[in-house]
């Protein structure tokens, strides 16, 4: 993903588009099954199944952590919100509430990231 950001002089704006672009995540009206980690303990299977849990309060954590000048952090953003949706739609059906909202998700921030960060 490196190679598709803007080029590295942009870098500056970078931290602050990932923080916009994870607000608009959050406040999306699809978002609830994805704020706060899933429960291992009260979803059946999903710690056997899911090897990388991720949710959107967990990547804002790293994003105020990480440091503007480890460029890293722009990459590690996008494969953490792909990771969201990855494990969304190997845990639930395509016909499912928490599925659709996914894939909702997904096509959302597919669409945000490429108009901000691209
Ligand atoms: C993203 C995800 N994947 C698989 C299972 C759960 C979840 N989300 C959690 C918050 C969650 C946990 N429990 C419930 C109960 C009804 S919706 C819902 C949502």
């Amino acid at each position: 993903c490196a190679k598709k950001a803007k080029p590295h002089k942009d870098d500056k704006k970078d931290l602050a588009t990932c923080r916009v672009l994870l607000a608009e995540l959050e406040t999306h009206q699809d978002a609830w099954p994805f704020l706060k980690p899933v429960d291992l303990k009260a979803v059946p299977g999903y710690r056997k199944v899911i090897k990388k849990p991720m949710d959107f309060s967990t990547i804002r954590e790293k994003l105020n952590n990480s440091q503007q000048n480890n460029e890293l952090f722009l990459c590690t953003f996008i494969i953490d919100v792909n990771l969201v949706f990855d494990n969304c739609e190997r845990f639930n059906e395509d016909d499912s509430e928490i599925g659709r909202a996914g894939h909702n998700m997904r096509r959302f921030f597919d669409k945000r990231w490429t108009e901000l960060l691209q």
